[in-house]
């Protein structure tokens, strides 16, 4: 279902310190938007604060479903932000014994109604999922025997196999080789422009930000932020200050290339 948010005077702050804000944005059905930011600035701590995992510090953050009310995402039941809401983390939690395949599966609870066992649908999404992100042959492996880059894809096809509306994601990329980062963020992104839902992620990869997302979202180490179309935050003199760091622009034939100065 098409779905944008609005984020209204949140200020992001952890119990000791204010980080960033107030900030204020919206995202319209479709939008892809990149958090960009040094090390500390706030990244991760917006994303659960999207997810509705504890405000830390204020705001108001309002899905806007289309052709109905307004949610105020931190008055969701457990069981709807569930089935709205997908988040990977950048450190998943320590891991249950679990196959590849049941892994995935888990991905489908929110769609799961009480006391039933997995639908036929269910599967269907599981196997085309593992068939997406070239999974089949590890389907009954054991989680724990995975390489890291397995471990993001299964963790990345959970969250697909969830279907939810906003797909948040902590450096997607972590452990993914090249030809997998293009894959995986250009399945998410294509799903999300199709289907007009939304896609967040916090990523330290500028060229990925520019080649996946129309909107960003730059956190500044002194508490400001930028938010707007991909093509005017991401310019060589506001990512150099941000960063703190000389980041010159290179255009070629196949586009635009963020390279830091040496
Ligand atoms: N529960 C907490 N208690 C105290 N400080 C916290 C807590 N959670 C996060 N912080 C601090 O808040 C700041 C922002 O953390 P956050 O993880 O959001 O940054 P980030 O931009 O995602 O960083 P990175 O690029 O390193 O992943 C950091 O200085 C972190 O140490």
């Amino acid at each position: 279902m098409p779905i944008g948010l609005s984020v209204h005077d949140l200020l992001l702050a952890t119990p000791s310190q204010a980080l960033c804000g107030p900030m204020s944005f919206s995202l319209q059905p479709g939008d892809r938007l990149a958090v960009l930011g040094q090390n500390g600035t706030g990244k991760t701590t917006l994303l659960h604060t999207l997810a509705g995992l504890g405000i830390a510090g204020c705001g108001q953050l309002l899905l806007q479903p289309e052709n109905s009310a307004e949610l105020d995402v931190t008055s969701l039941s457990p069981q709807q932000r569930a089935s709205r809401i997908g988040i990977v983390f950048q450190h998943e939690a320590e891991q249950m014994p679990a196959s590849v395949y049941e892994s995935v599966m888990l991905g489908r609870l929110p769609h799961a109604r009480r006391w039933q066992w997995e639908s036929e649908t269910d599967h269907q999404v599981v196997r085309n999922t593992l068939e997406q992100l070239e999974l089949q042959a590890l389907a009954d492996r054991d989680l724990a025997s995975l390489s890291g880059g397995e471990k993001q894809r299964v963790a990345i096809a959970a969250l697909l196999a969830q279907q939810p509306d906003i797909y948040l994601l902590d450096e997607p990329s972590n452990h993914l080789d090249i030809a997998f980062q293009l894959k995986i963020l250009g399945t998410l992104a294509e799903r999300v422009r199709n289907q007009q839902q939304l896609l967040v992620m916090a990523t330290h990869d500028i060229n990925l930000a520019n080649r996946f997302c129309n909107r960003v979202l730059l956190l500044t180490p002194d508490g400001q932020h930028h938010f707007g179309h991909a093509k005017d935050i991401l310019q060589s003199e506001l990512l150099s200050r941000a960063f703190n760091c000389a980041i010159e622009s290179v255009d070629t034939s196949i586009g635009r290339f963020f390279i830091p100065q040496v």
